[in-house]
């Protein structure tokens, strides 16, 4: 009798399958507008594995930024020491982000609706008194309007994942197919929508956000669950690939180098 040895499955957690699948959307040479946070974990695991030529650019004028650890905020100095060139914030917003000139924006978000709208500003309904005072809008309203498209990173869950947004500072997908347009903002807004559970994509037809792709283990029902609106699911609903062993061994060597 002959044995045959599989080789072992590696264990991972939920985060770091988020971070594994947001990485493996961003491929090749394109320009992405890394968000500080989730985001830019995964954009730079991206860097570091199989999107070597990924041009990563941060708000602070940083183009092409290679750091060997996660910068702690945009004005980290490792993102200029690092970076094919530095530029002004004016220069990144008008030159490149405005007119089109970035492939992908990459954004983190505290609240996210079925639209794609992002909430990164309050809780509750009260901007002068709120239940939780968030970070700010900061660059990603620009980064929502205009990059030709726009990737999110996102835990899911009922608080995360609500019907309507408290607050909309980015806008996605407004309140349906064809608000972008009436708007006039340039970038077709998020087509791609990262979380710990799954990813989701804009319906072409009414670009409200539908469940198009689960993660291992994780199961339809326990998605709806987490979702605060009636959440469609895709006829091509596919599965994600787990991790492999070098996605998590570069996920936690990154992370390690940044403590
Ligand atoms: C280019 C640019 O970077 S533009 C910069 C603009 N800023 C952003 O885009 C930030 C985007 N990221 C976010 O909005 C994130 O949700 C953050 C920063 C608010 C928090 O993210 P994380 O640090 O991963 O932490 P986490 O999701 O655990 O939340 C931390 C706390 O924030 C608060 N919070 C976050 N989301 C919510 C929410 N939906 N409802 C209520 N409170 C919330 C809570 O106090 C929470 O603590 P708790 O879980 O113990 O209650
Ligand atoms: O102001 C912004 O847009 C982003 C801020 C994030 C940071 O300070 O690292």
């Amino acid at each position: 009798m002959t044995t045959t040895t599989r080789p072992a499955v590696p264990t991972y957690t939920s985060d770091e399958m988020m971070s594994i699948a947001a990485a493996r959307a961003l491929t090749g040479g394109k320009r992405c507008f890394v968000g500080i946070g989730l985001p830019s974990t995964a954009a730079n695991l991206a860097r570091r594995t199989h999107a070597p030529d990924l041009v990563l650019i941060y708000e602070s004028g940083t183009l092409g930024s290679k750091p060997d650890r996660l910068p702690a905020s945009i004005g980290d100095g490792i993102l200029a020491e690092t970076a094919d060139a530095v530029i002004s914030v004016p220069e990144v917003f008008n030159y490149w982000l405005q007119p089109g000139r970035i492939d992908i924006g990459f954004l983190g978000a505290a609240q996210l609706d079925k639209f794609g709208n992002i909430n990164t500003t309050v809780i509750g309904d009260d901007y002068a008194n709120p239940k939780v005072r968030l970070p700010g809008a900061g660059g990603a309203p620009e980064i929502a309007a205009s990059c030709r498209e726009v990737f999110v990173v996102v835990r899911q869950s009922k608080r995360s994942f609500v019907e309507q947004v408290d607050f909309v500072t980015s806008v996605g997908h407004g309140r349906g197919k064809g608000d972008r347009e009436r708007l006039g903002l340039r970038g077709a807004g998020p087509t791609l929508v990262i979380t710990d559970l799954g990813v989701l994509r804009p319906d072409p037809e009414t670009s409200e956000l539908v469940l198009s792709q689960l993660h291992p283990g994780v199961e339809v029902e326990q998605v709806r669950e987490a979702t605060g609106w009636e959440l469609k699911v895709s006829p091509e609903l596919s599965n994600t690939e787990a991790p492999t062993a070098e996605e998590l061994a570069n996920l936690r060597a990154l992370k390690e180098a940044s403590k």
